[in-house]
């Protein structure tokens, strides 16, 4: 597939089409970003059109986009199940090359993400990981060879200091996610700080993975490996299907 930088176009497209999986009296998570809001509104025409279905917010605004486009809202702790996960990334791992439409998960380790890149990796994580279907919905511009950005840690404020020496004597470089609109950091939608950790191309996420989580102090990092069943590429003329 040709890798270009994405379009709003093209995050409506695998928005919708993901949206579209949604059956009558589904519980559903719904993801935070720019892609994700377009399932989101696709949904909520479609509980407009008579569908029901509940859904769970990943973040303050997935919550706020839910209420305002009419999408009736329960809690991971109120369910029994959750059918379907719809969320986006920051960086997919996908070496397809556009041959194959149906994909082993390979050791290149297709359908690996990165998330975090709006600080709702933690609550993304959870609910993501309750469903039993997770779709990502991405546009190519998030589409990598490898996973290489940032990976974004949600840390206990006073344990930012400790966390970024941990980061560090793993090869990490640790920064202090900046709030763009106030003085000093982001603080999540839990009141914890955002490390962002370059690392560099990652030879092994899942094992850097399980070391980020041991670190005392992070609450949650934005790996996620081995955990999206599906992801809809979208682009200017159609959606790409990747099924892991
Ligand atoms: O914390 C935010 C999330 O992980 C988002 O799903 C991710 O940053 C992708 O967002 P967008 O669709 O706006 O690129």
């Amino acid at each position: 597939m040709k890798r270009t930088g994405g379009s709003d176009e093209a995050k409506r497209r695998a928005g919708e089409r993901a949206a579209a999986e949604v059956e009558d009296g589904f519980v559903v998570g719904l993801g935070t970003g720019s892609t994700t809001a377009h399932a989101i509104r696709a949904i909520g025409e479609a509980v407009e059109n008579g569908l029901e279905v509940r859904g769970i917010p990943t973040s303050f605004q997935s919550r706020q986009l839910a209420l305002e486009v009419g999408i009736p809202l329960t809690s991971l702790d109120a369910v029994s199940s959750v059918d379907l996960a719809i969320d986006g990334a920051d960086q997919v791992v996908d070496t397809d090359d556009g041959t194959e439409q149906v994909l082993e998960r390979s050791d290149a380790g297709d359908g690996d993400l990165i998330k975090g890149g709006g600080a709702a990796h933690t609550r993304e994580k959870i609910v993501d990981a309750a469903a039993d279907r997770f779709v990502v919905v991405a546009d190519p511009s998030k589409l990598v060879d490898r996973l290489s950005g940032p990976v974004p840690l949600a840390v206990v404020p006073d344990a930012h200091t400790v966390v970024a020496d941990a980061v560090r004597e793993l090869g990490g470089e640790p920064s202090i996610r900046a709030a763009e609109c106030k003085d000093g950091p982001v603080v999540t939608d839990a009141g914890n700080l955002v490390l962002d950790c370059s690392f560099g191309p990652l030879e092994d996420p899942e094992h850097l993975a399980s070391r980020l989580a041991s670190i005392p102090g992070v609450v949650e990092h934005g790996l996620f490996v081995g955990r999206t069943d599906a992801t809809y590429v979208g682009s200017e003329s159609g959606v790409e299907v990747r099924e892991y």
